[in-house]
């Protein structure tokens, strides 16, 4: 039996958990405050901060970082990478440091994750971080030379459902040929035969429109938007993600605040879900092309999912391209034990992240 403990730091708040194998014994999400963030100018201030909430918590309830056999860590904003499990080592740890790759919440945890398992002698990993890409090289292209594609997905997610998916279809994961849709606050629709994200709409950039992002826009428009409004440059990042999609055209992210306005007869609010659903349902269609057809199945999964609106209306469009199997919500915190199981167990081999970097495929 293999005692972990899981870190996964959101914007708002840093969940936590100690699990026995795949059985989760403890968990606890300390939310934090606005009052409290705005304390800290960047995200990487907030550090010591978080790392003494954690421990205090863990304290509380009787345990010690000594007591775990290895540390799962949400992965943060690392350079391009295959997916996989990775060992958190110093050089990780230097990069999520100095946020080359852009601030995010997910940056701390695998720095507490690597601090604390060096203290306790014991590995900290992380598991299928934004960053994986494992895209086709003809995916890479977005048709300007300076602005490639850039893979970034709910890889956590996608990946951990897709395993789900093929157990479910009684497939081994490498032989499957599944369509993946995550739908959060983000969307992320992806192709992933034998489990690779060989191609996927990047959440933040493109794709559907989403209950808080913008996805695709017209580009030509946007410029000119841009240099005649001359928006800040953070206002305008934030309404693409962060105040796009449902919450440009409703006010909320919330899909059942939007559905009880449908069922009062709000006929924007139905205007504009149906167009987010249509969307997804496009982006599935897309992604279908990538495989050639060649599909044993699509997942819906992420908080959307739990909506047979949504799920149900989005099988109206794709059904026929193959069987629907719908994983509402997002198991986070299982898939990044699961990863660490399978390298303790011997069934995966932790990836070395410097080895793994692709910036060499990507120039
Ligand atoms: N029963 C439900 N019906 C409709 N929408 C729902 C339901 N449950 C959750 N949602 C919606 O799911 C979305 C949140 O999904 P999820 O929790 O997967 O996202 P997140 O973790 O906040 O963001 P991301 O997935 O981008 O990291 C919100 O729009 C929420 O309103
Ligand atoms: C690509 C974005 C992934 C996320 O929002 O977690």
């Amino acid at each position: 039996m293999y005692r972990s403990l899981v870190i996964n730091p959101g914007s708002t708040s840093t969940e936590i958990a100690v699990f026995a194998d795949e059985k989760r014994k403890w968990h606890q999400v300390l939310e934090h405050s606005r009052g409290e963030l705005d304390e800290f100018e960047f995200v990487s201030d907030q550090l010591d901060w978080r790392r003494e909430l954690m421990e205090a918590e863990l304290s509380e309830a009787g345990y010690e970082s000594d007591d775990f056999d290895f540390i799962a860590a949400r992965g943060g904003l690392l350079d391009s990478i295959p997916g996989g499990t990775y060992l958190i080592d110093a050089e990780m740890v230097d990069d999520l440091r100095s946020g080359k790759n852009g601030e995010h919440a997910s940056n701390l945890a695998g720095i507490i994750a690597y601090q604390l398992a060096e203290e306790a002698g014991i590995k900290a990993y992380t598991v299928d971080p934004v960053a994986v890409d494992e895209f086709l090289p003809e995916a890479r292209l977005s048709g300007l030379s300076e602005l490639p594609r850039r893979c970034q997905s709910h890889a956590l997610n996608l990946k951990g459902t897709a395993r789900r998916c093929a157990d479910d279809l009684d497939l081994e994961l490498a032989e499957a040929s599944l369509i993946g849709a995550h739908l959060g606050g983000g969307i992320s629709i992806a192709p992933l035969p034998g489990g690779r994200i060989v191609d996927v709409n990047n959440a933040n950039q493109g794709g559907p429109f989403s209950p808080e992002r913008a996805g695709t826009v017209p580009a030509l428009d946007l410029v000119e938007y841009i240099f005649q409004e001359e928006p800040d440059k953070s206002a305008i990042k934030s309404s693409l993600v962060g105040r796009g999609g449902l919450t440009a055209y409703l006010g909320t992210a919330d899909g059942r605040r939007v559905e009880e306005r449908i069922e009062q007869g709000e006929e924007e609010a139905r205007l504009v879900y149906e167009a987010m659903i249509y969307q997804i349902a496009r982006e599935i269609g897309r992604m279908s092309a990538v495989l050639a057809g060649d599909i044993d199945g699509i997942f819906i999964t992420g908080g959307l999912a739990h909506s047979s609106y949504v799920t149900g209306k989005i099988e109206e469009r794709i059904g026929y391209l193959g069987p629907v199997h719908v994983y509402p919500g997002s198991e986070e915190l299982k898939n990044l034990v699961r990863g660490g199981l399978r390298v303790k167990r011997g069934e995966e081999r932790a990836r070395d992240y410097a080895s793994s970097r692709l910036d060499g495929v990507r120039e």
